[in-house]
């Protein structure tokens, strides 16, 4: 669905590369998340996919598109982008103007469109805010009007930079819920730029990028077994990987390093039970 190919990339005025060489391959429905410290190119990467920054040489293909000036807007129609601060999105006076306006400039018909805007605020449980203002929503609101506006647009990819992370914790789990089930149910491919590494853990495959390389890519069970070498690129262990590296030290034999609370709770009940 998208491969990176000997991709090279310096920001306009810059002395140094943001990335030299680059090569990713993510598949049709994988679920990514890409992590690393402040200033590793995180949101640089998410720009690379949908043509907001260019590779300065080398290829970026999505759907085997190669990324152009020319083709970037039809590349666009392909990858949806939330971002972390929906504020920035909005273009409408209401929820349903908002959801339109992608789908307006895609000159979609207006009956296709009424179904199409319903169905995405019905996807994100927004349907009752449909005449609201957006600016008079909550943050988590915001950001699932943000997410209508691109599930409206029938992407193959989505891409979140940082998108949960302006939200309370009901909010997160509400939009990480909906990219679970769009993932499960309709096989969206889901980019998930992200700080939270317990979110990481939700992912297929973990990609951390530490000074515009790959330090990792693997399962996120890997990824979290690195434990403390986490540090050396500016990573903080999640609770649970604390937990479990408390009691290994401690010499209590776990059976799996646990990769989220509920694992984590099973375990702990599993070693209770035994003593
Ligand atoms: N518009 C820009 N012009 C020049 N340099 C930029 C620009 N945007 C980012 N950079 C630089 O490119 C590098 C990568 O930045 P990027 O925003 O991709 O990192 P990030 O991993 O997303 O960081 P963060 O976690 O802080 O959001 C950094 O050194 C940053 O200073």
């Amino acid at each position: 669905m998208i491969e990176l190919e000997q991709v090279s990339f310096r920001y306009q005025n810059e002395a140094s590369h943001v990335f030299e060489n680059l090569n990713l391959t993510i598949e049709q429905g994988e679920w990514v998340a890409i992590v690393g410290r402040n200033g590793s190119g995180k949101s640089t990467l998410a720009k690379l996919l949908n043509g907001l920054c260019l590779a300065t040489s080398g290829v970026v293909r999505v759907n085997h598109t190669v990324i152009t000036s020319e083709s970037k807007h039809q590349v666009r129609t392909q990858i949806g982008m939330v971002f972390q601060n929906p504020e920035n999105q909005f273009v409408g006076t209401t929820v349903a103007d908002d959801v339109a306006f992608g789908l307006e400039n895609l000159a979609v018909p207006r009956d296709t469109m009424i179904k199409r805007i319903d169905q995405s605020l019905e996807q994100v449980d927004m349907t009752a805010y449909k005449n609201h203002e957006p600016s008079r929503l909550s943050g988590g609101q915001k950001q699932r009007v943000a997410l209508a506006s691109v599930l409206a647009m029938q992407p193959e990819v989505i891409v979140l930079d940082e998108a949960t992370s302006m939200l309370d914790p009901i909010g997160k789990e509400q939009v990480l819920s909906i990219i679970q089930e769009l993932h499960e149910q309709l096989d969206v491919t889901v980019i998930m730029v992200t700080h939270d590494l317990n979110e990481a853990a939700l992912a297929d495959r973990v990609i951390t990028l530490n000074e515009g390389t790959v330090w990792f890519d693997g399962k996120p069970r890997e990824f979290l077994e690195k434990g403390d070498q986490l540090h050396e690129v500016g990573l903080e262990p999640p609770f649970v990987t604390k937990v479990y590296q408390q009691l290994s030290r401690q010499s209590i034999t776990v059976t799996q390093e646990p990769l989220h609370y509920e694992e984590l709770v099973d375990e702990l009940w599993r070693l209770y039970l035994k003593t």
